[in-house]
């Protein structure tokens, strides 16, 4: 990455700094980081890999400057953060991996148990807004780790996300007699408008104080995602061999299915989904999503309101 080399360096140690960057660990984001290996991008940060809640975590708490985060918890910190604009992790209709499964129609599940897969934040509030307000059923929820037998061992349907989630959309729910509903499409056949899942997001203290490598590092995933969904049938033959996914299927998932893009059509689906949650989610329905201005290696980071 070409950064001024003033700014990679702190003044008091004359140390190079490595951005310290999150990496979702589900074949979802994949993509995004593909290409930073092919680009040469990948040793100038600091990787850490883990589920998003964790990632989201540590974001909010300081100790990663910049990833993804999921949309509630960056709806919740929004003041913090900045959004990288043009990147995120949605859909425009059916996105596979994130899924209610269940054992009954979904109009039946008024006061029945709906298990909570704990690695969600957003695609957890999703589902419920859509058992309460598209299907009108009340159901009891309880958060749990992302096992689809042990969750349906206690419950009558489940929420899940990333790798579990497509294994169950794939198969796994149909081999068990199970229906498999797709949040991303329910959500489209109700509002018309994609999903946004995860944004890319830098804390707002770190952008400020290193503008050229914020710049930087969102130039480095712009690049590293428009080559991936070039090269999506690589990307998808690679994963597939160590993945029980066969390659087209991921590919399809890839270059179909998930919607790495963030503009105003997404945007207007990230807002939807606040305005609707608000009530009950730590953030004001209408919240501001603040995105980070893309000239911001000439200058202090502003923000576009
Ligand atoms: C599309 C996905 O989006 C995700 C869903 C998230 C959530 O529900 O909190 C968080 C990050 C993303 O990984 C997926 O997990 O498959």
């Amino acid at each position: 990455m070409s950064v001024p080399d003033a700014e990679t360096r702190e003044p008091e140690e004359n140390t190079p700094v490595r951005p310290r960057v999150g990496h979702i660990q589900f074949l979802n984001c994949v993509p995004l980081y593909w290409g930073l290996a092919r680009t040469g991008n990948l040793l100038d940060l600091d990787l850490t890999k883990d589920t998003p809640e964790k990632l989201s975590d540590q974001l909010v708490g300081g100790s990663l400057d910049i990833g993804p985060i999921t949309c509630v918890e960056y709806l919740r910190h929004a003041d913090e953060l900045l959004v990288l604009p043009d990147i995120a992790v949605g859909s425009d209709g059916p996105v596979m991996s994130c899924v209610i499964v269940s054992k009954l129609p979904l109009s039946e599940l008024d006061g029945r148990r709906v298990a909570l897969g704990s690695t969600s934040r957003t695609s957890v509030r999703l589902a419920r807004l859509l058992l309460e307000e598209r299907e009108g059923v009340r159901p009891e929820y309880f958060s749990c780790p992302p096992d689809l037998d042990a969750m349906l061992a206690e419950a009558d349907a489940a929420v899940l996300i990333g790798d579990p989630a497509l294994r169950a959309y794939l198969g796994q729910a149909a081999a068990q007699g199970l229906a498999v509903h797709d949040l991303g499409a329910m959500w489209k056949e109700w509002t018309g408008l994609p999903f946004v899942f995860a944004v890319w997001a830098a804390r707002r203290d770190f952008a400020e104080r290193r503008p050229a490598l914020t710049a930087a590092v969102h130039r480095a995933f712009l690049q590293s995602r428009d080559l991936s969904l070039v090269e999506a049938r690589e990307v998808a033959e690679q994963a597939a061999r160590w993945e029980a996914f066969d390659a087209g299927v991921l590919e399809r998932y890839f270059s179909e299915a998930l919607d790495f893009s963030l503009g105003e059509r997404q945007l207007a689906g990230m807002t939807e989904f606040a305005r609707r949650v608000a009530h009950d989610s730590g953030f004001a329905p209408d919240v501001r999503v603040r995105l980070l201005e893309p000239k911001a290696e000439l200058e202090p980071a502003s923000v576009v309101v």
